[in-house]
């Protein structure tokens, strides 16, 4: 388990500390944590899912009954908590709090982030600046500590502030109906229509503090709505060797 907390932000140049970095962003239901996770596993890279940490904080603001509204709250919450993520294997995410007792101290909370509770309330947590400077720096110190040949960041701003230097930038994207239709099929119950609105209303909402929907200059628009999965994992695999061989 990786669990890293620092607000020292290495820079992120084309490696940091030799790791290879391959920057994804992406809307809800894109496929950014699937797809990534697939094509690192293929590179043999780490992968970093961003969007867990926010979902995590989110979480525990709840938990300890905070005003999920508050900064200050967030802030407080970022100084006193061990956030762990798995980078390679299956997917782990633990938070240990000061009043938290749990198995060796920490919750998993892998599952409990997925709720969609938790998705209704991220971006009220994820619309602060300094939060999310003070993750964008544990995100980049946790890539640097990795030792890894490579890892690819997913999230939504990860191609233009946490690593704009990465030598593979991409923009992974879909229709709004075709994400939605794909992600009701991941959660048994729910139509489609009822996904497209919480999707949309998430994205809104998201989009008022980066932009995730066109392409910053040098990043390569990955548009799936028309490609299956393999072919999706196979583009981002592509783009990097592209980029790799082009280095050489
Ligand atoms: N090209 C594709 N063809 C078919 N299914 C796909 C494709 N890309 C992604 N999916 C599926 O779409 C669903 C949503 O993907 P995923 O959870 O990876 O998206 P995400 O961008 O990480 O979402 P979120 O932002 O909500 O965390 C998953 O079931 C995934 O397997
Ligand atoms: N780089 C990022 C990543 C995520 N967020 C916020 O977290 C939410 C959950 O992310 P998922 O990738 O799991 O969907 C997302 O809705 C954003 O609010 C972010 O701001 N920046």
């Amino acid at each position: 388990m990786e669990n890293a907390v620092t607000n020292e932000a290495p820079s992120t140049g084309d490696a940091v500390d030799g790791t290879v970095l391959v920057a994804i962003d992406g809307p809800a239901g894109s496929g950014k944590s699937s797809v990534s996770r697939a094509a690192a596993d293929r590179l043999g890279f780490g992968i970093l899912d961003t969007g867990a940490a926010y979902r995590a904080l989110a979480w525990a603001l709840r938990e300890r009954g905070d005003d999920i509204d508050s900064e200050a709250a967030a802030l407080t919450l970022l100084d006193g908590w061990h956030y762990g993520i798995t980078l390679r294997g299956e997917q782990r995410v633990t938070v240990e709090l000061p009043e938290t007792v749990g198995i060796g101290g920490a919750t998993d909370v892998t599952a409990a982030i997925r709720a969609n509770e938790i998705s209704a309330l991220v971006s009220r947590v994820s619309k602060h600046p300094v939060v999310r400077d003070r993750l964008n720096a544990m995100f980049r110190a946790m890539v640097a500590e990795s030792g890894l040949p490579g890892v690819v960041i997913e999230g939504r701003d990860i191609t233009t502030v946490v690593a704009p230097d990465a030598p593979v930038r991409l923009l992974l994207t879909a229709s709004p109906e075709v994400r939605a239709q794909r992600r009701a099929g991941d959660l048994p119950g729910s139509s489609a229509e009822q996904v497209l609105a919480e999707l949309r209303a998430r994205d809104e909402k998201d989009a008022e503090v980066v932009d995730f929907f066109t392409p910053a200059p040098g990043v390569v628009l990955v548009d799936t709505s028309d490609l299956d999965f393999e072919q999706s994992v196979q583009a981002v695999v592509d783009a990097v060797r592209e980029a790799q061989e082009g280095a050489r």
